[in-house]
């Protein structure tokens, strides 16, 4: 394969089962980069073969499992996962996970990926769902705070990595202190000084796997899907 540097075009895929796939799939094409960006809306496995790497949107984990186990895709996208970039969005994020809280009996079928823990609709139910502005490190123009969209949106309760697993680099956390006057408190009963507390992190990437869990892709700033090429797929392809 030829390095990063010279591919002119990369395929991305964007698991197109259930959720928000439309709305990444627009954003992607808004992006001015260099390389020409072919976009996939993986339904089989011949979708999923042309790709150099992947986008799990938000929508519901559980039918996205389902979805994807129907589709005979489930452990081809385990394989997929182990093998090239992916990014999860919020029910994606938790599909991305080694392990999930808050499932009902019986469990839930992950593809893994990431050596986190997360907790589905840790901020509560969809009435609970909020926005917040995020400092978020990396970001073209970060100074400039990104629009944080929480849709029933998963926790980061634990960071688990095993010694031979790739350092986990914390992208975002919330912070009560960007959030506008009337808007006194994160949904969320943590101490958001404490810098090591895992429930304030809401992006992170563990060497070519990004996890959100808000969604970029309902906003109209298409800087974290430049970030996702940047420093996740362009890396992975040389
Ligand atoms: N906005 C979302 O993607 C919500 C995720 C949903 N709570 C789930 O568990 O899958």
């Amino acid at each position: 394969m030829q390095p990063s540097m010279y591919r002119e075009e990369i395929t991305v895929g964007i698991l197109a089962l259930q959720g928000a796939f439309v709305e990444h799939q627009t954003m992607l094409q808004k992006l001015s980069l260099k390389q020409r960006i072919n976009i996939v809306q993986v339904r089989t496995p011949e979708d999923l073969a042309k790709c150099d790497a992947l986008i799990i949107p938000g929508g519901e984990s559980t039918t996205i499992a389902l979805l994807a186990r129907l589709a005979g895709l489930l452990g081809l996208l385990r394989d997929f996962v182990k093998a090239k970039p992916v990014w999860g969005t919020c029910a994606g994020a938790i599909l991305l996970a080694q392990a999930v809280e808050g499932t009902k009996k019986g469990g839930q079928e992950l593809l893994g990926g990431m050596s986190v823990t997360v907790m589905r609709n840790g901020f509560g139910s969809q009435v609970e769902s909020f926005e917040a502005p995020l400092e978020v490190d990396g970001l073209r123009d970060s100074d400039r705070p990104f629009h944080g969209v929480f849709i029933r949106a998963p926790v980061v309760l634990s960071l688990n990595p095993s010694p031979n697993d790739p350092p986990i680099e914390v992208v975002s956390r919330l912070s009560a202190s960007l959030l506008p006057h009337n808007q006194t408190a994160i949904p969320l009963d943590v101490d958001d000084t404490d810098p090591c507390d895992p429930r304030t992190i809401v992006a992170l990437r563990q060497r070519h796997h990004l996890l959100t869990t808000f969604h970029p892709e309902l906003t109209k700033d298409d800087r974290f899907h430049e970030y996702f090429i940047r420093q996740c797929v362009l890396p992975s392809l040389s």
